[in-house]
């Protein structure tokens, strides 16, 4: 796929370099803009390598990655203002235990906005609310379940209304239950906020039933971009591997086997 208007992320030719050790290599990926994307690949397949290429926190060896058409920026202060643009669940929520859920929710706007603290309120409750959590706003993190906590952090990442989503892991440590109320709303608040989103997991399973455009990396590339159909469909030996889970295949299991930089 090429870039186009439509495109929200686009990488050309990446290398990433993580170390002396190059990660991944000529990653050539577009994400179309609405669209929710499934970064799909085994335990230290790169995942967050490419993640931290999205968010201006590794800067490619080679290569462009381009949000909305822009450059990653690299000096920090036209990455802060990229990243205002840019909402991330990062593993392990991060919510900050003293304050309550609603804070944290603020938190994002205090930083960032001069709104005064009536309209950062009313912004506070609909994006709880769009979590279906407002009458969790004034509990302490320690008093949700696990799956509450990440919908808190889901509210705090939409509190600057960014038109990019990328979910680090969202479904680590929860129970299945959870996982699908993390899911759907994912591709709910994806469609009615009209939003464009990347999940970047390893629970594939999971993600696919409301994806519309999978990517699996694998020994240091991409070794699938389609559709989550065509995922299923794949002879490809090394998605077979990773859809099955089996321990013995092309996928090497130790990344040592990636090559030097
Ligand atoms: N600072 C570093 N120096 C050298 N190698 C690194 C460094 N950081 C990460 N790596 C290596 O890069 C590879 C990819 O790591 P990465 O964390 O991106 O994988 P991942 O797919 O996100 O894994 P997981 O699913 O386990 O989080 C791994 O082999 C890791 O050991």
């Amino acid at each position: 796929m090429t870039q186009t208007a439509e495109t929200a992320v686009h990488l050309d030719a990446v290398r990433l370099v993580r170390g002396n050790r190059t990660v991944l290599d000529d990653i050539r990926l577009t994400v179309p803009t609405g669209s929710v994307t499934a970064v799909l690949g085994p335990s230290g397949s790169g995942k967050s390598t490419l993640l931290a290429a999205l968010t201006g926190e590794l800067v490619p060896a080679t290569g462009d990655v381009r949000l909305f058409g822009e450059k990653v920026p690299q000096s920090s202060r036209e990455l802060l203002a990229m990243r205002k643009r840019l909402g991330v669940l990062l593993q392990g929520n991060g919510l900050l235990t003293d304050l309550t859920a609603g804070e944290n929710v603020a938190l994002p706007l205090r930083t960032h906005t001069d709104l005064p603290s009536d309209v950062i309120d009313a912004l506070v409750e609909m994006k709880l609310h769009a979590v279906g959590l407002r009458a969790a706003k004034d509990l302490y993190p320690r008093e949700l379940s696990g799956g509450m906590a990440r919908r808190v952090a889901l509210a705090r990442a939409l509190a600057l209304d960014p038109p990019l989503m990328i979910y680090d892991e969202p479904l680590t440590g929860l129970d299945p239950i959870a996982s699908g109320v993390i899911m759907s709303l994912i591709a709910r608040l994806n469609k009615t906020l009209g939003l464009t989103s990347i999940i970047v997991t390893h629970h594939v399973h999971e993600t696919l039933p409301v994806c519309d455009h999978a990517v699996v990396i694998a020994n240091g590339r991409i070794v699938f971009d389609g559709t989550p159909e065509e995922l299923e469909r794949s002879d490809d030996p090394l998605v077979k591997q990773f859809l099955g889970g089996e321990p013995d295949g092309p996928i090497a299991f130790d990344s040592s086997a990636r090559s030097a930089a």
